[in-house]
């Protein structure tokens, strides 16, 4: 029996295009600039520590600028990286740049599933920061109060199986009790090795797809949930 929810956010409760035409460029244009203005505060020389170490190079800002930039070019989810994108994010939602987008039946079904008892959870390559801050600035309100939790690649890869395991154990549940919704094959066959349930979002137009994630067009499909 499902008694938690673990969703995805790109391509899954929101739309890719959200993601990488507007969140995505926006981070990209001010990163430069956010983090030579933000050289002296402690969390961003973390970060950007944490960029030369997995670069393998020693700190040094503008090195470090270059290889952000870098992995935004390649779409690489280095959580530095991710971290950044997050703390630049917020200035566009505080500002009103751009709001969350989540789709309307997304929306829809984690408030049904949050009002019958479900506990849902998070699980995106965005960092935790950057998850909060679309949820709380949505179209439909601020959905944050829906969410019991929330993970991002510091839990470890979408598609190892053993940050599934590590997720099941943090909710303190049976993997075979939990639902995972992604677009993204890879990431269901990592949660699937795990013992998790899946479902495939296939928003537009239907794909063939491996019959062991069986495939939704939308939060309405996943009818016999609650
Ligand atoms: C929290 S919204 C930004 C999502 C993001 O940065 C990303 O790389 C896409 O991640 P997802 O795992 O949701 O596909
Ligand atoms: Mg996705």
């Amino acid at each position: 029996m499902i008694k938690a929810i673990l969703t995805d956010i790109e391509g899954t409760t929101s739309s890719l295009s959200f993601v990488k035409d507007v969140l995505f460029p926006y981070a990209r244009e001010r990163l430069p600039g956010f983090v030579r203005a933000h050289g002296d505060d402690p969390e961003v020389v973390r970060l950007l520590d944490e960029t030369s170490a997995l670069g393998g190079f020693a700190p040094e800002c503008e090195r470090a600028i270059a290889q952000l930039l870098a992995w935004i070019a390649e779409d690489r989810k280095a959580p530095p990286l991710k971290a950044l994108q997050g703390m630049i994010w917020a200035e566009g939602y505080r500002s009103g740049a751009f709001f969350g987008h989540v789709y309307e039946d997304a929306a829809r079904k984690l408030k049904e599933w949050h009002a019958a008892g479900l506990a849902l959870y998070v699980f995106s390559s965005g960092s935790v920061q950057a998850q909060q801050l679309l949820f709380a600035h949505t179209g439909y309100g601020d959905l944050t109060p829906l969410f019991s939790g929330y993970f991002d690649t510091r839990t470890g890869p979408k598609q190892a199986p053993d940050a599934y395991r590590a997720i099941a154990r943090q909710i303190g549940l049976e993997p075979g009790a939990i639902l995972f919704l992604s677009d993204i094959v890879a990431e269901l066959d990592a949660a699937r090795a795990a013992g998790f349930a899946t479902r495939w979002l296939v928003r537009g137009p239907a794909r063939p797809g491996p019959a062991i994630h069986p495939a939704v067009p939308d939060f309405d499909a996943i009818a016999e949930i609650a």
